[in-house]
């Protein structure tokens, strides 16, 4: 009996524990992308059971701005200057006193007098016997921590150094191996609190980036220095905000990882020696540390991601030509340096404009100069949107004018106010996974049409090499072709030129056989009539009678016929039955049977020489008289 009660009571226990998770997973579930103000850390200390969905509001807040003033340096030590800083840690404020001999001119004309400032924090680091004095451990547990706990609870900060050349930045923010600064510290401590976490449900995931901004272009300071140097673009979506294109986010697991990564960037980063600091850094440097935490309830299904990124910012130094005496590059870069700083002035004076917060919530119509240089357009988020942020003002003991000047813009700067909001998302595993598939199959149909686009320009290219080579044969063929041509004419006229004279002498000879032609024909119709054959050696053939003969000519036909002599073969002729007309019409038998030969020969040299024209125009003299030796 007691044990049936004990087991029903066992049994309700549970169910009010699973109804207790499902309403508080509910409530993480309508959260879903939600921003709070107050949310809770997703750190071990807190179980995952009393872990509360962050209320659906942003977190206003100022700038904290905190100010530093470091020790005399040797320089300064050696001249002998006076400590111009005075700072009450009871009110935080920072006194600027005026110089004694206005810069050691006594005609100058500027007036000097104290200046008085209050800020969140004013850290004495000047004289280590003061029981005051800020050690690198005091900035970090001052604000360092309270930033690194802001992360925890999935809020993005920034943290950056401002200060003319040689006031204390690196010092501050990477500082030294005995001496750690605020980077190394924040870093050291969060892997601390991974390492404590408790809950097995709960994983971390750390990135870290690093670059430069050196003459407004953006270096990775992670990969080896290329020459000429890599530059880096910055691009911006409405997911991730203002980014760095191909940025290695190298992923660390310890301390000694990230201590490593500090070193490698360190290493690579711009640095030069000046008047004013013999390790000057001539470049912004900002350090991101990346922070994923991920929470899995087993009970309730569910996964709770928060990402927060920590930026740690050491600003490149404002200098004035004057001072550090720098010509050449040095010169440059301190331009590039003081125009980059000159516009980050111009974006706290707008953000600090009272007229932004004010008026009923009715903004200035005046745009913040973000994107007039690359540190304020990378910092766009840091200073006007979602982060809460940090400006250390480091200033020199010694230097009035630049330390008023510092200590103005760190004055301007508390009164920017930020909107921070948690980045947590809350779902379910069936939607996580409904999410991962969405991914893929987005994946795979980006996928795809990257494939078709890179095949696409493949083919095109293909396409425009064999374009290209059609190109080039084709001009190949027509140069050949021209040349051939030219030398044909070449050719052509050198054997016109030659057959010339033969052509000539063809032409002639076709005349003459003309002639020859029509006296042959003349005497086929008019035969020359012979005399009568003679004995020569008759006595009756007296040179005297033949000529009678001869002179009596033919007469009349009577007469010619007379005279015609008889031909031996004239009998037999009769014999066969010849007649004198007969003859004559045998004559003109033979006459016109001549005739139509003579023509038909006419025909065919004429033919012939159209064949030899015809050749000649088609071959060319050489192949045309070949051919015709053929035939
Ligand atoms: N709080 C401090 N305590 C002791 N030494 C300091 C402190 N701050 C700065 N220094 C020293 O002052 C010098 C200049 O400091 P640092 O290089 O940090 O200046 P910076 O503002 O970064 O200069 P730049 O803008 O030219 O890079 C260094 O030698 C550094 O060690």
């Amino acid at each position: 009996m007691h044990l049936l009660y004990l087991q029903r009571s066992q049994h309700e226990l549970d169910n009010a524990y699973l109804l207790l998770h499902d309403i508080m997973d509910s409530r993480m579930y309508s959260s879903m992308h939600a921003s709070s103000a107050s949310a809770p850390s997703l750190r071990a200390s807190e179980p995952v059971a009393l872990m509360a969905p962050p209320p659906m509001v942003d977190d206003p807040g100022n700038v904290k701005v905190v100010v530093r003033c470091r020790a005399f340096v040797k320089r300064e030590t050696e001249k002998g200057t006076q400590c111009l800083i005075r700072m009450d840690p009871a009110t935080q404020k920072t006194v600027l006193l005026a110089p004694n001999d206005s810069d050691g001119n006594p005609n100058t004309r500027r007036v000097y007098e104290d200046k008085e400032f209050i800020f969140d924090k004013s850290f004495w680091s000047h004289d280590e016997a003061d029981p005051h004095y800020a050690h690198q451990e005091d900035v970090y547990r001052s604000f360092g921590e309270e930033f690194l706990d802001h992360n925890f609870d999935g809020y993005h900060t920034c943290i950056f150094a401002y200060g003319q050349t040689g006031s204390g930045k690196s010092y501050t923010m990477m500082g030294t191996p005995d001496n750690p600064g605020l980077i190394p510290r924040t870093c050291e401590e969060l892997f601390e609190r991974i390492q404590q976490e408790p809950s097995p449900s709960t994983n971390y995931h750390v990135h870290v980036s690093y670059f430069e901004v050196y003459n407004e272009h953006v270096r990775d300071l992670l990969v080896p220095r290329t020459n000429p140097p890599l530059y880096l673009k910055i691009r911006e979506s409405q997911t991730d905000g203002v980014y760095v294109q191909n940025l290695t986010e190298a992923e660390v697991k310890s301390y000694a990882d990230v201590e490593r990564l500090m070193r490698v960037g360190d290493m690579s980063r711009t640095t030069a020696s000046t008047k004013m600091n013999d390790t000057s850094s001539r470049s912004h440097a900002v350090f991101t540390i990346q922070l994923k935490q991920i929470q899995h309830s087993l009970l309730s299904d569910t996964t709770i991601e928060r990402t927060a990124r920590m930026r740690l910012v050491d600003l490149a130094g404002s200098e004035r030509a004057k001072s550090t005496e720098a010509t050449g590059q040095r010169l440059k870069e301190g331009g590039q340096i003081n125009k980059s700083l000159t516009t980050l002035g111009r974006v706290i004076a707008a953000l600090a404009d009272p007229r932004r917060h004010g008026n009923k919530g009715r903004r200035s119509r005046d745009v913040v100069p973000f994107r007039d240089s690359v540190l304020t357009w990378l910092l766009k988020d840091s200073l006007g949107g979602n982060s809460k942020t940090a400006m250390v003002a480091c200033i020199a003991p010694a230097d009035y004018e630049e330390t008023l000047s510092t200590l103005r813009y760190a004055d301007q700067a508390k009164r920017i106010r930020t909107r921070a909001s948690v980045n947590q998302d809350c779902m379910s595993s069936a939607q996580r996974d409904a999410q991962l598939r969405e991914m893929a199959e987005q994946i795979k149909s980006l996928q795809v049409s990257v494939n078709a686009a890179s095949q696409r320009r493949r083919e095109e290219a293909t396409e425009l090499e064999e374009y290209q080579r059609q190109v080039a044969i084709m001009q190949r063929l027509m140069d050949e072709n021209r040349q051939m041509s030219e030398a044909k004419i070449k050719a052509l006229t050198c054997e016109v030129e030659e057959l010339r004279p033969a052509n000539t002498a063809l032409r002639s000879e076709i005349v003459a056989l003309r002639r020859h032609l029509a006296l042959a024909l003349g005497e086929l119709k008019n035969p020359i009539i012979l005399p009568p054959k003679q004995d020569i050696s008759s006595p009756e053939l007296e040179q005297g009678e033949w000529i009678k003969t001869g002179e009596r000519g033919l007469g009349t036909d009577a007469e010619a016929k007379e005279n015609i002599p008889v031909h031996e073969d004239d009998d037999q002729s009769s014999a066969d039955g010849y007649s004198d007309s007969g003859y004559d019409d045998e004559h003109d038998d033979l006459a016109a049977e001549l005739h139509a030969e003579a023509q038909e020969f006419l025909k065919d040299l004429g033919l012939f020489r159209k064949k030899v024209v015809d050749d000649h125009e088609r071959f060319g003299a050489r192949e045309a008289l070949q051919e015709i030796a053929a035939n």
